[in-house]
Order: C-alpha cells, then structure tokens, then sequence
C-alpha cells in the first residue's frame, strides 16, 4: 500500500511543539511578531496570507498585516520595509510574492533586514545556507525535509530528482539535501524546462520532488515502483466546482500513487508545511533578535 504523507497531520505537530517554545520565549517576556505584506490582489495570493496570518494566531505568535494598493508607487513598499526593519516588536518579515511588476522583486529581497528574512531569500541568508550553515532555511524546502523525515525516508545515499530550479524551492532544496547533515547525504539531480529525457531521470530516482509548477507534469510512467513522491506544486485550474477552480499539484496524482511507495497529496501536503515551517522560523527570528535560547522542532 502506498503510504499518503498527511503534510496536515505533521504541520500540527509542528505548530504543536512551537507552541511550546513561544510558551519559554513568553517566560522571558517575548512575544514572536511577523509582520506579513501584500501588494496584490490576486485571490490565491490572498488566501495565503490570511492562512499565515491565522496560523500565528493560532500558535501565539503576533500577526500584523499590512496590505499595499498594487497600483502604489513602489516606493511605498520599500518604505514600509524601512519601518518594518525598526520595529522591536516585529521579528520576521513577510512580503507575498510576487509583486506587481513594477516593483523590484530583488530590491524588496535585499531590503529586508537579513535578521527579519523569515523566508530566508536575502542574499545574506542564501549566503548562509549554500555555505552549510543556514540561519532561516526557506520554508518550503525544510518543509519537505521535515516530510521526508515523517516517512521515515532518510535521503543520505539516495538518487533525489529535484523537478524545478527556482531560488524558493529547487536550487535551495538541492543544497540542503546534498549538505553532510541530518536530512542531507543524498545525491541531487536538478532538472528543468531544458533538461534532455526527464522520464530517464526520474524513473532512475529513489526520490522525485516536483517543484516545476506545470500542473500534473510528473506522472506514473515517469516513475519506478517504490518512489517516494514530492509533490510542491499548488497550481488553481479551472474545474467545475463551487469556487469554479481546483486545486492540483506538479503529479498526476492517481498514476503516480500507483507506482509510489510514499506519495504527498494537494491539497494538504507541502503547503501546510510550508506554513508551519514560517512560524518556526519567526520563533527562530524572536529568540536570536532577543537574545534567547529557544529549542525548536
Ligand atoms: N514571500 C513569499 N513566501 C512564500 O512562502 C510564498 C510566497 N511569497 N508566495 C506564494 C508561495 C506559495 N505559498 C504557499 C503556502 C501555503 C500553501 C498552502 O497552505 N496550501 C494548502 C491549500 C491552500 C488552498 O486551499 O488554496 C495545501 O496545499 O493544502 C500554498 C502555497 C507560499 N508562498
């Protein structure tokens, strides 16, 4: 039977256990603030930041929200940076991507300060982790591991296919996954749009990761029986239900989950812990900023 990674039931247990170390930070008279930024009004965007914004609630964790007219000057949006960058109480900073195009994503990215970057996308922070020694590894790509680690898939040793290269998830998952680390140890192949044969290379991987955002471009017969599958896209297309889309990932789920000994589904696979690993990120953020030792999961 193919083992369905419940990314839901692992970001509880997560929030879970953060709960308890904002519980040790409050001790010590802190409370985790993050402070999120949108610029757009594209309706998934939306979702999400109102998701991130519920989970702090639900954890302890202070939200602020702060919601720019996409039509604003972009100045607007690095002023409100600046002051994000001076506010004690706001620990990690959030601005949704993407931005309006008229907005200079990596102005924005090296705007923040490195010690507020929750998303772990300044330069610095990149810096850091391809160096071996991450201070905020980006959200979705610890999420993943933390999955991995879930189903008792330790990647030291094996062939891991990366399906994707963007800086937010595919070129920061291959190099935490090829670092001598816990969660690391494992032979990275990062294909792309140009990549030469990609079945060939994901039927010969012991873990695929798709992270392409084509929807349901990885199928079965992409795959070798026993496969652990990724799957990190969340791709809305047209369907004929209520909200008039759903939701489908970068697998063909039913044909891949023929083939997969371990398989994540979307929705309520990556996505939740994408989520989850922001918050522990924002408790990581408070307690280097005040100076307290917190444990993390
Ligand atoms: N600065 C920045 N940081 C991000 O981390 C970031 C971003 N910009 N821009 C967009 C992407 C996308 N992303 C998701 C997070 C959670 C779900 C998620 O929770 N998905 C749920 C379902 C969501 C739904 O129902 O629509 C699930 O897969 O089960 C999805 C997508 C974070 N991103």
């Amino acid at each position: 039977m193919t083992h369905v990674i419940d990314g839901n039931a692992v970001a509880d247990e997560i929030r879970a256990d953060l709960a308890a170390s904002i519980d040790a930070l409050e001790d010590a008279g802190v409370t985790p603030g993050l402070a999120t930024v949108l610029m757009s009004d594209d309706p998934a965007s939306e979702t999400y930041v109102s998701m991130k914004q519920r989970d702090c609630e639900e954890v302890g964790i202070d939200g602020i929200h702060v919601e720019i007219d996409p039509e604003a000057p972009a100045e607007k949006l690095y002023d409100t940076i600046d002051e994000l960058n001076e506010d004690p109480e706001v620990h990690g900073i959030l601005v949704q991507m993407p931005v309006p195009d008229h907005v200079d994503e990596r102005e924005v990215l090296n705007r923040i300060d490195p010690i507020k970057d929750v998303d772990g996308f300044h330069p610095e922070n990149v810096g850091k982790l391809v160096a071996g020694h991450a201070r905020y590894k980006p959200c979705t790509p610890h999420g993943v591991q933390k999955l991995l680690e879930s189903a008792d898939v330790d990647p030291e040793g094996k062939d891991v296919v990366i399906v994707g290269r963007s800086n937010i998830v595919g070129k920061p998952l291959a190099n935490l996954l090829i670092q001598k680390t816990d969660l690391g140890n494992a032979t990275v192949t990062v294909c792309h749009s140009r990549t030469d044969d990609l079945a060939a290379k994901t039927r010969a991987a012991d873990v695929v990761v798709a992270a392409c955002g084509v929807p349901e471009l990885v199928d079965g017969e992409m795959l070798t029986e026993g496969t652990t599958v990724i799957d990190v896209g969340v791709n809305r297309v047209d369907a004929d239900t209520e909200k008039g889309y759903e939701l489908v990932g970068d697998v063909d789920y039913e044909s891949a989950k023929e083939k997969a000994d371990a398989i994540t589904p979307v929705p309520g696979g990556v996505g939740p812990m994408t989520r989850a690993m922001l918050l522990y990120n924002t408790v990581k953020a408070a307690g280097l900023q005040q100076d307290v030792a917190v444990e993390l999961p």
